[in-house]
């Protein structure tokens, strides 16, 4: 696919609009993540004092480079989404520091933040509520523009079609509205929206997992040929592991508002060092027939995630953890890097030196939380998280393209997009993920924000 060049950033200093930071050169850290937290709070009462919090992002560390793409997983409800709107900042961190381009973008303002929304950009999930239905596609994907006042050489008009055609969509469609797309344009609509601003960044919070599964690999290979043209920087959000193997680098594991694992996407995938992530490995199908009578064993993960208001001691994953010891129940393991590009919080990894061998009492109850199955009888088991995930990726029948990926620009095999490739508006069938944590529903925590509706995806942060 050719993409017309965008607007570069000699063109934006010359509108009196430049960034505040230089660019970062490919490999060198874009944004780097240290501490963060977000604790939603649960207020009670007529007087509504906190009696609580949600502690949906409870001190993660990572860093994103510039050019790569870090892919973000773990079960509903882990903090993946609380995450994207931190580093976009659509919320306001409770603590930690944001680092974009080595400024410190934690706590901005609202004018603060104005010249950043140009770099960082988000995509949403849903497709169907994050574009106002009474707006033109002219009007949604022009917003940008007009929100920086920013005027594009050529005009606005102009340059929203110049956008509609790099995502694939008719650039006559200008004036035509939300409802008279399919989910896979919609989404290719917020695609065009994000990327209107020549953005550095660009977060996607589930960006196919509401698309009919036919579409997805469309959506995720548009994403995977844009960045290879404009040099894009991804923190792609999923659950769907196939999604996450095909277009990831490196990942990130998250379980209960904490990042367990972080490693390159190969090193993950054939040798999980956390338990966690080799329980969600485990349950992804494999692809090969010829090694599908491989015997192979699932790890079932019994009951829900524990509450993210009390979340467990020690290690959180300690509750579900075959591997759980005392010290698990007690000390927090930290992510340290226990081989070249793989950092791992856990005291007994797997494939690696026990980092607490004299500590060998195995908790029965956490032993008893997790089983250990051979394949064929897992694929009937019950849901179980990772077991759901399975059976979803089985269903998406994408599996075929997540084994077979090796490298940057490999493609899911799907026909290439056209225009009119996608399937007709309503043939989609939306997949929401039911949340596992009882945690805010009974005590009501506030809700800080909702996704835009009207076409400014984040061009303001609504908690400021
Ligand atoms: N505005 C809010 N107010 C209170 N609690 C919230 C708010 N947003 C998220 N939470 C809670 O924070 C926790 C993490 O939610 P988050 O949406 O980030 O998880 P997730 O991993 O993205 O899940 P999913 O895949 O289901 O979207 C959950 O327990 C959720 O209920």
């Amino acid at each position: 696919m050719s993409i017309p060049a965008q607007s570069d950033g000699a063109e934006a200093e010359a509108a009196g609009t430049a960034t505040l930071t230089k660019d970062a050169a490919p490999g060198e850290v874009l944004l780097k993540v240290t501490g963060l937290q977000k604790h939603f709070p649960i207020k009670k009462g007529l007087l509504q004092r906190q009696s609580g919090a949600v502690r949906a992002v409870d001190g993660i560390d990572f860093e994103v480079r510039s050019g790569e793409t870090l892919g973000v997983v773990g079960e509903s409800g882990c903090g993946k989404s609380t995450m994207g709107r931190l580093i976009t900042r659509l919320l306001e961190p409770t603590a930690g520091s944001i680092e974009f381009q080595g400024k410190d973008i934690t706590h901005l303002g609202v004018g603060g933040m104005r010249p950043m929304r140009r770099d960082v950009q988000m995509i949403f999930q849903d497709p169907y509520s994050s574009l106002n239905p009474r707006h033109t596609i002219g009007t949604i994907v022009g917003a940008p523009f007009r929100l920086q006042g920013v005027e594009p050489e050529g005009g606005i008009k102009k340059e929203v079609q110049r956008l509609l055609s790099v995502v694939g969509l008719n650039p006559e469609h200008y004036n035509r509205y939300p409802h008279e797309f399919s989910g896979g344009q919609r989404q290719r609509i917020g695609i065009a929206r994000a990327l209107a601003l020549n953005p550095k960044l660009v977060v996607a919070d589930e960006p196919v997992s509401a698309l009919d599964v036919s579409i997805q690999a469309q959506v995720v290979n548009l994403l995977d040929d844009l960045q290879q043209e404009l040099g894009l920087t991804y923190v792609i959000i999923a659950h769907d592991l196939s999604v996450v193997r095909h277009v990831s680098d490196r990942i990130a594991v998250m379980y209960l508002g904490k990042i367990v694992e972080l490693a390159d996407r190969d090193a993950l995938y054939k040798s999980p060092m956390h338990p966690y992530t080799k329980a969600l490995m485990s349950a992804v199908p494999i692809p090969d027939p010829k090694r599908r009578g491989a015997k192979s064993e699932r790890i079932l993960l019994r009951g829900d995630v524990p509450s993210p208001i009390a979340p467990p001691s020690g290690c959180r994953f300690h509750t579900r953890c075959w591997k759980a010891t005392q010290i698990c129940k007690t000390t927090e393991p930290q992510l340290v890097e226990l081989q070249p590009g793989q950092r791992v919080a856990c005291h007994h990894p797997e494939n690696f030196a026990d980092q607490a061998p004299q500590d060998t009492v195995l908790l029965t109850a956490a032993k008893e939380a997790s089983e250990l199955v051979p394949d064929a009888a897992a694929t009937d088991a019950p849901a179980a998280k990772p077991t759901a995930t399975a059976e979803k990726e089985a269903e998406a029948g994408k599996a075929a393209a997540a084994g077979a990926k090796t490298g940057p620009g490999a493609k899911i095999s799907t026909e290439k997009p056209t225009p009119a490739a996608d399937a007709p508006a309503g043939s989609t069938a939306p997949t929401t993920t039911a949340p596992t944590t009882d945690a805010p529903t009974a005590d009501a925590p506030t809700a800080e924000t909702s996704e835009p509706k009207d076409g400014t995806a984040p061009q303001e942060s609504p908690d400021k």
